[in-house]
């Protein structure tokens, strides 16, 4: 039995005996302050401790916030428990059961602590009443008081103070209709919406085993229930405190009554999924490495500081290494450099596997780590990942589970701390080295005044989409005598690498590099200057200021120790946006509070045996609606792999297992093509038929801005074959040699292609559909001329300076207090 709070709860639910401990469970749980663990996975509620804060504080809150009632400040709170009295009166008394094993501080007198704006307002309702300061009359045990003369403030502060068991009780027990008028009724309706839409009682109801998707339902019928069997008194309370988080507070262990006596079978339902969720304690899924005294060795430094190399120094020193990297592109840098120093070394990503005879080494993408394998010497490259909201879990299982006697993790310090936490409980040894950069970076405050024509030789101009990418090119192109290359992450990794060596060549006229984000990481540039187009970017909701951690790592490939300008410059293209480059750089690094985590195929197989019948996509949902984890892990986000899960739900004949591969295929799940190809895949490897590439080769270079997306789509759809047939049986993939030639010849057109592009860029949607919107030899001016226009039609979201805005935000708060 899990030892959680959540599990605790419903132990002592479950033993019909040791129902009433129940309270005083929760009383421990908050008395003592800090969970030991998250109870569930949240991704952006931050997930609080389960406690009886829940009733009482609304009038401790008025009680100890005002000095004339500070006798009140220590407090017995009531508690909540279950509605057999004969284990209540235990309760009432406060009188610990030494059958029950309570904890001996439970029932004690504590302070609440004051979470002044959870109880604004009823704080504010309190004020309103000028006979609030004779709330003092009014005593905790003092029910006896005839409330009708009591002034309203006192009625209320009685009314919440109740035992919500008693009002449980009362309310099950209350006959007729309901006693509220019609207006008190939508305010009661608007109450419970709120309640049903409030992310803290939907989390807090994980604890008595409410799973996230019951929850509105639950809500909904405790609605009925409530609202049905109401007393006048408690409908005028529920309503002076409105839609609001008082509300809730107030209503919720009601809640929990009510839930706990009338869904028994949904929360046991929830609770053999929850236990059957458990991503907690995830150093022991790795016992072989655990049985090791590793040893880990944290570069810990900005870019350009000579981490990686001086981690490579050891892995190409040891008998045998393993060196994991962030990208396909950087492992084949490393894999063709230290093959090149005379250390064999094997290549393995997820979708090419060379072998070199008689090496001892490996090259590997992080998502392909052997935990099985023993090994020497491992590096894990660019460790500040194991944050990524998608690919962090890869870093975290290659650092919990790498059985090497020394493991090199090199990043930025913004996961030191974890690492640090991270390593106690493995039991690992940890050595920090500390970086400098080796050159400073320097800001040129000048900046572009907003003109491409002030361009020069080395520069990279950075922007964040790939049609500004190809604006910024045609522009340049237009106006100045450079030449741009260009780098993108939609890019294969081999054009890319093409793009950097045409741009790092000095015999050429490519003198200019164009490049999304995708520059930050894993190339060896010889930039100059590091000039941002813009600093806001369009997340897949809205546009959003780049965060500072990576204006930090694409400014920081500037100026590389060994390029042909080793001092690093950078800037913006227009005034505005300086401030907040200043202010990224000035940025110390955030510290990473949690890193990724996400279940091997075993973990969604057992789950999966405990609730039938549901498709993989389901499974999938359920899974990260009732998994457990601890306080330094999140569950990576799965949007892309749901999706593709969901369109292979209609393909029948794959295991839960083949299931879970497909759905990890490298494609671009907003890409029709892309996807109706995997489909395709899917089903003749379902059917058990050789997969088949059905495609043909594009006959010459890309002429337009659709062309050039299908070829890149072309590739991803070749790409994710050779990572198919390396996930499965290579029988069903027969056809790997004609599609590693096909992409490669791909790759080739692509560069020639983005050589040649001087057309106006199109998104991919309009792409797709075959819309386009220049036809070939359309003149670029007017596109450059346009280019000029939107910019100042304020197309672009300028982020503002964040010193500014901490300077706004303190002079608002200033404003308030006055
Ligand atoms: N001691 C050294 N001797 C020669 N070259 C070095 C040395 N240290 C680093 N370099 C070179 O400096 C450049 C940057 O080093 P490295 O890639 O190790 O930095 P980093 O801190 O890992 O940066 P990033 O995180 O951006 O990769 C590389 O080209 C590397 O080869």
């Amino acid at each position: 039995m899990a030892k959680g709070p959540a599990s605790s709860l419903f132990w002592v639910y479950s033993r019909k005996r040791s129902v009433s401990r129940l309270p005083a469970l929760l009383l421990n749980h908050y008395y003592v302050g800090k969970p030991e663990r998250s109870l569930a996975p949240t991704y952006d509620v931050p997930v609080r401790p389960f406690s009886t804060r829940l009733v009482n504080p609304v009038i401790l809150t008025y009680f100890t916030s005002n000095s004339k009632l500070s006798s009140w400040k220590v407090l017995f709170p009531k508690l909540f428990s279950s509605l057999d009295d004969s284990e209540n009166d235990d309760l009432k008394d406060n009188t610990a059961d030494s059958d029950f094993e309570y904890d001996a501080d439970a029932g004690k007198p504590f302070d609440f602590e004051l979470q002044n704006d959870d109880y604004v307002g009823v704080s504010a309702l309190y004020e309103a009443e000028d006979d609030a300061n004779d709330a003092c009359k009014f005593k905790k045990s003092g029910y006896d008081i005839d409330a009708d003369e009591l002034p309203k403030s006192e009625k209320y502060a009685q009314m919440a103070s109740r035992d919500p068991v008693d009002l449980y009780r009362e309310l099950r027990n209350a006959k007729g209709g309901p006693n509220i008028d019609k207006e008190y009724w939508e305010t009661m309706q608007e109450v419970f919406h709120y309640f049903a839409s409030s992310g803290w009682a939907s989390n807090q109801a994980l604890a008595i085993y409410i799973g996230l998707s019951f929850f509105p339902i639950a809500v909904h019928k405790f609605r009925d229930f409530f609202i049905m069997a109401c007393p006048f008194d408690l409908a005028n309370y529920i309503v002076s405190l409105g839609p609001s988080d008082a509300a809730v507070k107030f209503l919720f262990p009601i809640f929990v009554e009510y839930c706990l006596e009338k869904f028994p079978d949904e929360i046991k339902k929830f609770q053999t999924m929850y236990e059957s969720a458990d991503l907690r304690r995830p150093h022991t899924w790795f016992p072989f490495a655990r049985a090791m005294k590793r040893k880990i060795i944290y570069h810990c430094g900005p870019t350009n500081s000579g981490k990686t190399y001086n981690a490579l120094q050891r892995f190409m020193g040891a008998n045998k290494g393993i060196y994991c990297s962030p990208l396909r592109l950087l492992a084949v840098e490393v894999f063709d450099k230290v093959n090149a120093m005379g250390v064999y070394c094997s290549l393995l990503t997820g979708q090419e596997k060379k072998h070199v005879p008689f090496s001892s080494h490996v090259a590997c993408t992080v998502e392909m780590v052997s935990t099985n394998e023993l090994y020497d010497v491992a590096v894990i490259d660019e460790i500040q990942m194991m944050a990524d909201a998608y690919r962090g879990h890869a870093w975290t299982r290659a650092l919990l589970g790498l059985k090497a006697d020394e493991i090199h993790i090199c990043g930025d310090p913004s996961v030191l701390n974890i690492v640090r936490k991270i390593c106690q409980e493995t039991g690992d040894e940890l050595h920090e080295q500390h970086y400098e950069r080796f050159k400073p970076l320097v800001v040129e405050a000048k900046t572009l005044l907003g003109d491409l024509q002030n361009i020069r030789s080395g520069d990279c101009v950075v922007a964040f989409s790939r049609r500004e990418i190809f604006e910024v090119k045609l522009a340049i192109e237009k106006h100045t005598k450079h030449r741009c290359c260009v780098i993108y992450g939609s890019l294969p990794p081999e054009t890319r690498r093409q793009q950097a060596s045409l741009f790092n060549d000095q015999n050429n006229e490519y003198d200019v590099l164009v490049a999304s984000d995708a520059v930050g990481m894993g190339l060896n540039l010889n930039i100059r200057r590091v000039v941002f187009n813009s600093l806001s970017k369009y997340n897949g909701d809205k546009i959003v200021p780049v965060p500072a951690s990576q204006v930090k790592q694409i400014a920081g490939r500037a100026g590389r120790r060994g390029c042909i300008y080793p001092d690093g410059l950078t800037t913006t293209l227009h005034v505005d946006d300086l401030d907040y480059l200043i202010d990224c750089l000035k940025q110390p690094f955030d510290e990473v509070k949690r890193v990724g985590l996400f279940p091997c195929c075993e973990q969604i197989e057992l789950f999966a045996g405990k609730i039938p019948n549901l498709t993989f996509c389901q499974l999938l949902e359920k899974f990260g609606e009732s998994c457990r984890l601890d306080q330094s892990y999140f569950m990576c986000r799965y949007d892309h792999i749901k999706k593709i899960a969901n369109m292979l739900d209609k393909v029948p004949g794959l295991s839960l297992k083949d299931r879970f591969n497909f759905s990890f295929a490298p494609v671009n799940v907003r890409d029709p093509k892309a996807m109706y190809h995997l489909l395709r895949f899917a089903t003749a490897y379902s059917q058990n038929a050789p997969v088949n590439i059905a495609m043909g080769m594009p006959k010459g270079c890309a002429r337009n801005d659709a062309e050039l997306i299908d070829l890149e789509t072309r590739h991803q759809v070749l790409s994710a074959y050779l990572w198919l047939s390396n996930q499965f049986n290579e029988d069903n993939f027969p056809y790997v040699k004609k599609v590693e030639a096909m992409a490669n010849d791909i790759a080739k057109l692509l560069g020639q292609s983005l050589a040649k592009a001087n057309w106006k860029p199109e998104s991919r949607g309009n792409a797709a559909k075959g819309n386009t919107t220049k036809k070939e030899g359309q003149p670029a001016s007017n596109n450059a001329v346009k280019l000029k226009t939107e910019k100042n039609g304020c197309v672009y979201a300028r982020p503002q300076s964040l010193f500014k805005l901490f300077n706004k935000k303190q002079h608002e708060k200033s404003l308030q207090l006055e």
